[in-house]
């Protein structure tokens, strides 16, 4: 496994700060970091008896359900608000100013140690482990939004699919909340859920954009990028931070678009990144024909393979020769059996929190897609060194 990998890297132009991409193990390493992973993965699970294996299972969303209760009642925040003045603090003092119940809050935090998101010194001063510490809402990183958002409509959505998608083939999303995701969330009322999930793919790809630009490069350091389904617009604006000549658009539904004009705007980016709104469903705007390449990040695994080859199609249409289709997914069948099973968890996740077809994809199962749009050229897979892998394909 690990195919494709680019052993020498990619050095961007510019480094900034919040980079991810110095904190990348060089390959070698990284491989031996993963081979050590999968090895203990196997070892703890050898050492258990069946008869814990199958408990460990049956009860292995408790430490969802605790990280999510800390996470929503504000107990990281909390004790990362008492850690920044330089002192632990009791679940006592928590409890009292969150105003919570002190046994249970205190019992919950105690579980939030057990699972190593909280710490203590002493007998009763609690502080933050660096996991627990991203959770904070105000950490650079925060996973806080991917947290609430992979534990809310999610995780009901997650119930559903496991036994009434299986008699139906319908999402679970829409077998709980009686329509799909992305029409569910379009509507008003639910306008603070759309910028929950737009938050949370922010945070997802904090690390992403790392291990993208270490692997791949646009097709030239002044090209124009134009993220297609691009969100709030962190991927193409990571692209721009590190190649300063770089020009980009991000394409997205037009209440998405729009939150991606105010963070780019924050990030500093808004003379060279630009957001448009429209629907990759129908024909782009013409003003896309300037794009170099047409990144896209966890949008083909949103769809069916006819809605895939629909939004191919869609960019080719629009596309000058000599462009590139960039997309980034959770490619089946390149990894070891560790990263292969949390990758086969994502695909039930597809089925149950995403439209109805939505599904991860080998390889092959990807290059089948860009030939059935009429691309011709071969696909070539850039592992990264991450649970994503990237597939590029002249147009
Ligand atoms: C799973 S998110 C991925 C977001 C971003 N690419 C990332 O990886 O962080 C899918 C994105 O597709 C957008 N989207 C859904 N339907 C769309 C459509 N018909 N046209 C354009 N964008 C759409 C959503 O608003 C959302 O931002």
């Amino acid at each position: 496994y690990l195919v494709g990998t680019s052993p020498t890297g990619i050095t961007p132009p510019v480094v900034p700060p919040s980079s991810l991409i110095g904190q990348l193990p060089p390959w070698p390493i990284f491989r031996v970091a993963i081979a050590l992973n999968e090895f203990f993965e196997a070892a703890a699970w050898a050492t258990r008896p069946p008869s814990v294996q199958v408990k460990s299972l049956a009860t292995a969303y408790w430490q969802s359900e605790v990280t999510y209760s800390l996470t929503k009642m504000g107990i990281f925040d909390a004790v990362g608000k008492a850690g920044a003045e330089g002192v632990g603090v009791s679940c006592k003092e928590v409890a009292s100013g969150l105003s919570l119940d002190e046994d249970f809050a205190c019992r919950m935090m105690l579980a939030g140690e057990g699972i190593k998101l909280l710490t203590r010194q002493g007998e009763g001063s609690f502080s933050l482990t660096p996991a627990g510490d991203m959770i904070r809402s105000d950490h650079p990183a925060s996973l806080r939004s991917v947290v609430l958002m992979l534990n809310e409509e999610t995780r009901d959505a997650w119930r559903k699919v496991g036994t009434a998608s299986l008699e139906s083939g319908v999402s679970g999303f829409k077998e709980e909340f009686g329509e799909e995701f992305w029409s569910w969330h379009s509507k008003k009322g639910n306008r603070g859920k759309m910028s929950q999930f737009d938050n949370a793919m922010r945070a997802f790809s904090h690390e992403i954009a790392g291990s993208l630009l270490v692997d791949w490069a646009p097709p030239t350091p002044s090209s124009t990028v134009c993220d297609i389904g691009g969100s709030k617009g962190h991927m193409v604006g990571a692209m721009a931070q590190h190649y300063p000549e770089l020009n980009g658009v991000v394409f997205d539904v037009p209440i998405v678009a729009k939150s991606a004009e105010a963070n780019l705007e924050e990030m500093g980016l808004s003379q060279r990144v630009k957001a448009i709104g429209g629907s990759f469903l129908e024909s782009l705007p013409a003003k896309l024909s300037d794009c170099d390449a047409f990144y896209m990040k966890f949008i083909l695994h949103d769809w069916d393979d006819e809605t895939c080859v629909k939004i191919i199609k869609n960019i080719n249409a629009v596309a000058k020769e000599g462009a590139v289709i960039v997309s980034t997914d959770f490619i089946l069948n390149v990894d070891g059996p560790a990263m292969e099973m949390n990758k086969r968890l994502m695909d039930i996740n597809m089925m149950a929190a995403n439209p109805t077809g939505a599904r991860e994809r080998t390889f092959q199962e990807y290059s089948a897609l860009f030939k059935a749009a009429g691309l011709t050229a071969e696909p070539q897979l850039v592992k990264q060194r991450d649970l994503v892998s990237t597939v590029v394909v002249e147009i």
